[in-house]
Order: C-alpha cells, then sequence, then structure tokens
C-alpha cells in the first residue's frame, strides 16, 4: 500500500498510524469509558477564498506526528443517508464509515475542522484515523508542516470534482463512485 495515500479496505480494527503496539482488551475498554480530549492545534486557521474553497493552513511549523485536531463524527442512517443526504451538498462532506452488518457501511458527519481538510494528491500532509467505537476521528501530521501551508489529507482515488492540483486530464467521476469510495469523501 502506497504510505502517502488512505486507500485502505474498510477494516472494523482501529488502527495507528504511528504506532505498532497492539491494544489489550481491558486497555481498549477503559479507553471506550474515558472522556475524549477534544483537541484543535491553535496554529490552525481556516482561509475563505483558496482554487479549493476554503481550507485549513498552519501558521507556525508543525512538526510530524503532531495531533492536529479530534472530531466527534455523526453517523448517518443508511437510508436516511441514500433517501435525503445523498441529494444535498452536505454529502460532499462525509466520510465513508464501517458497519458491522449488512451493508457494511455508512457515511459519517464529521464536526469541526475534519470536514474543511481539502484534497491534495501530491502534497497530503495530513493522515487520519476513525475510532470506530467512539466515533471520532483524528487528524495528525504526516510529515513537517511549514507556515503557509495548506494542509490537505488524501480523499482517494475517485473524485467528484476537478482537481486543481491534478497534473494531467484525470477524469472527475461520477457520484455512485464517490459513494463507493469517500462518501462524499472516501476518505479512507
Ligand atoms: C470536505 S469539503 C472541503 C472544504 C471545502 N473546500 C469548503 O469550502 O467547504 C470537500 C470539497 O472541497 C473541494 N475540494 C477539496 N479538495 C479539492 C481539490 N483538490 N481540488 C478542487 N476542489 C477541492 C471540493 O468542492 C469538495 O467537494
Amino acid at each position: 500500500m502506497d504510505p502517502t495515500t488512505q486507500e485502505v479496505p474498510i477494516d472494523h480494527t482501529p488502527t495507528n498510524h504511528f504506532s505498532s503496539k497492539p491494544q489489550s482488551q481491558s486497555e481498549s475498554q477503559s479507553q471506550r469509558n474515558s472522556p475524549i480530549s477534544l483537541t484543535r492545534h491553535p496554529s490552525l486557521v481556516l482561509h475563505l477564498d483558496t482554487p479549493k474553497g476554503r481550507g485549513v493552513f498552519a501558521t507556525t511549523r508543525i512538526p510530524a506526528k503532531t495531533l492536529l485536531e479530534t472530531c466527534p463524527v455523526l453517523l448517518l442512517g443508511v437510508e436516511e443517508n441514500r433517501e435525503h443526504i445523498e441529494k444535498t451538498s452536505l454529502f460532499h462532506y462525509t466520510y465513508n464509515w464501517p458497519l458491522p452488518h449488512p451493508p457494511y457501511k455508512t457515511q459519517a458527519v464529521v464536526l469541526g475542522l475534519g470536514s474543511m481538510f481539502n484534497h491534495s494528491t501530491y502534497s497530503q500532509n495530513v493522515v487520519w484515523e476513525r475510532d470506530i467505537s467512539r466515533q471520532i476521528i483524528t487528524y495528525r501530521a504526516l510529515r513537517d508542516i511549514e507556515v503557509g501551508e495548506e494542509l490537505c489529507i488524501s480523499y482517494g482515488s475517485h473524485l467528484t470534482f476537478a482537481d486543481v492540483d491534478a497534473k494531467g486530464h484525470e477524469e472527475v467521476e461520477g457520484e455512485e463512485e464517490v459513494v463507493a469510495q469517500f462518501g462524499g469523501i472516501e476518505m479512507d
């Protein structure tokens, strides 16, 4: 797998990009029950008028692996998503979210800055990780981020919009592809 993108199959096991230490059952149980710190890195600002719309930028240098943001998510019902959300602009802000039962996937609205990170094919500098049991997503610096740099994640390879960073003539995929990928954002 290309480590710079997050195109991984849906996995119900929480993963950690920066540590390989497995969690014991009691550790994960006590983690589930403890309050969640809601981190937002103080150097993040929102620019309103970029070629990608709004976007998140750094006002100081941010070292690799720094925790940037912790976002609670709002899980959508499968039918609710299909019948309503997919028909609205909110759909382009949703992430795929695994379910333990058929159809094994729904969408989630990410509350906080998580919905503001744009996509970069070539300069992804932020990785994100779902915590399935606690319904949160955490974002970390993938590498050192310089002053003035935009913070970008990868939405995966199937985009529903023309990528302003694209160098070639990459095709914009249809809406159904997006559902299969990012939700609105594959974000996996
Ligand atoms: C989750 S939102 C990100 C925040 C968005 N820029 C805003 O202003 O609300 C996803 C949307 O941002 C835009 N976007 C993100 N990455 C982009 C890129 N690389 N090129 C062009 N547009 C992008 C697209 O309109 C996409 O549907």
